[in-house]
C-alpha cells in the first residue's frame, strides 16, 4: 500500500500457514486456524472490508462445551469469521498479485556491505534487498537472524506449543448438533463440524479435531494412525453417540502452533540494519495478533524509511 516493492518468499507451496486449508478428496478443511475474532479497531476494521469484499463470512456454529465429560449448549454473542470458501482465501486475495515465490526454504539471512541477500535451502541466493521482514514463527526465525544476535536472542525467548490436527470424514452424517465445541478434561480441546461453516461444500460430513497442546507435547511422536484412533476415540466419547471407523482420516502436526506465552512485542526489528521480525508471537497468538504485528512491523519499516 505504500508503494515499496516488495517479494515474499515462503517454504509452503501456497499461502495462508497457519491458516491454510487442505485440499482434499472430501473437499477443503481448514486444518489450522478455526476462526477468527476481531477486537482491534484497526483490524474490525479490515474485516468489516474484508467481509464487504466476500473474502469472508461470519460463521454462527451451534456452541457447546465438554467440561469433566459433560457436553452443554454454551451460545454467547461473540463475532467468528472465516474465509470463505476456505480459511486460506483470505490470505490469497490479500496476497493479490504481490510476487511471490512458494515452496521456497529460506535458510540464510545475511548482510552484505549495503544490502540484504537470502539462501534458499537449494543454494540458490535471492537480493540485493534493501530491507527484510521475518515472518515465521519464533523457533524458526531464530535461525535468520544471525546478523542480529541481540534481536535473535529476544526472539529466542518466544517458546511455542505443538498441536495434533485430526480430520475426520465420515459418508453418512453423525448423530449429533453439535457444530462447534470448546472442550476441557480430554485429549482434545476443540472440535468443528466442517459443513457449519459458510461457503464450504455440504458432501461428507468432515470434522476437524485439535488436540490440547499438553496431549500433543505428550505425543508428538506418535505415529499418525495411533493420533487419529486416539483423539477418534476421545471424541466419541465426548459427542455419546455412535462414531463409527472414518471414511476419511489424516493427521497434522503443527509443531509451532500457539505462542506459550503472551507478549506485548507489537513487532522486534533492528532498525538500523533494516531487519524485522513479527508474527503472531509477539502479541496474542492469534490471526487478529499476527495481522496487527504484520501492521506495527510495515509502520516501523516506513517510519524508518521516511
Ligand atoms: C491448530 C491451530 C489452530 C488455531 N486456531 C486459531 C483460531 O481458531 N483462531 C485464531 O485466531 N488463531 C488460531 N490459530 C493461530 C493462527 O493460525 C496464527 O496466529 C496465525 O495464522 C499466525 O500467522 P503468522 O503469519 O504469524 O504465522 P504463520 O501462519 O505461521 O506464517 C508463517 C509462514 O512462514 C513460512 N515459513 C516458515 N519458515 C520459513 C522459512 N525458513 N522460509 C520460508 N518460509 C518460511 C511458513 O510456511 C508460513 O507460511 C491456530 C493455529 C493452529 C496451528
Ligand atoms: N489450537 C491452537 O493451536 C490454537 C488455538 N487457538 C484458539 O483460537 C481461538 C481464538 O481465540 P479468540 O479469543 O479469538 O476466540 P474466542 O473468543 O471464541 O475464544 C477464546 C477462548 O474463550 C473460551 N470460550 C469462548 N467462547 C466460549 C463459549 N461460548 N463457551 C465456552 N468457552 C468459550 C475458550 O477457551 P477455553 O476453552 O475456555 O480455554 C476459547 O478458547 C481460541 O479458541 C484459541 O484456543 C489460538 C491459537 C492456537
Amino acid at each position: 500500500a505504500a508503494g515499496l516493492n516488495v517479494q515474499l518468499f515462503d517454504k509452503s507451496r501456497g499461502s495462508g500457514g497457519r491458516m491454510s486449508s487442505k485440499r482434499c478428496d472430501v473437499g477443503d478443511l481448514d486444518l489450522g486456524a478455526q476462526y477468527f475474532t476481531a477486537r482491534d479497531r484497526h483490524f474490525v476494521e479490515a474485516v468489516r472490508q474484508w467481509q464487504e469484499n466476500g473474502w469472508l463470512a461470519e460463521w454462527k456454529p451451534a456452541l457447546y462445551q465438554s467440561q469433566g465429560g459433560q457436553l452443554s449448549l454454551s451460545p454467547d454473542t461473540q463475532q467468528r469469521f472465516v474465509g470463505v470458501p476456505r480459511m486460506s482465501a483470505l490470505t490469497r486475495q490479500l496476497l493479490g498479485d504481490l510476487p511471490a515465490t512458494f515452496a521456497c526454504r529460506i535458510t540464510e539471512v545475511f548482510r552484505g556491505e549495503r544490502h540484504w541477500h537470502l539462501v534458499d535451502a537449494d543454494g540458490q541466493s535471492h537480493g540485493p534487498f534493501s530491507k527484510v521482514v521475518v515472518a515465521v514463527p519464533a523457533p524458526q526465525a531464530v535461525a535468520l537472524l544471525s546478523a542480529a544476535p541481540k534481536l535473535a536472542s529476544a526472539v529466542a525467548s518466544a517458546t511455542m506449543e505443538p498441536v495434533w490436527a485430526v480430520a475426520l470424514s465420515f459418508a453418512r452424517a453423525l448423530d449429533t448438533p453439535v457444530e462447534g465445541c470448546f472442550v476441557q478434561d480430554s485429549p482434545l480441546d476443540w472440535l468443528a463440524r466442517n459443513r457449519s461453516k459458510p461457503g464450504r461444500a455440504v458432501g461428507m460430513d468432515s470434522w476437524v479435531l485439535h488436540a490440547s497442546s499438553a496431549w500433543s507435547r505428550q505425543h508428538l511422536d506418535l505415529p499418525r494412525e495411533a493420533v487419529i484412533e486416539q483423539l477418534r476415540c476421545a471424541f466419541a466419547e465426548l459427542l455419546g453417540c455412535a462414531v463409527p471407523e472414518a471414511d476419511f482420516a489424516l493427521a497434522h502436526r503443527w509443531l509451532y502452533a500457539r505462542p506459550a506465552q503472551g507478549h506485548q512485542w507489537g513487532a522486534l526489528a533492528d532498525a538500523d540494519l533494516g531487519l524485522y521480525v513479527c508474527g503472531d508471537w509477539c502479541l496474542s497468538g492469534r490471526v487478529e495478533g499476527a495481522w496487527l504485528s504484520g501492521q506495527e512491523a510495515a509502520r516501523r519499516l516506513l517510519e524508518h524509511a521516511a
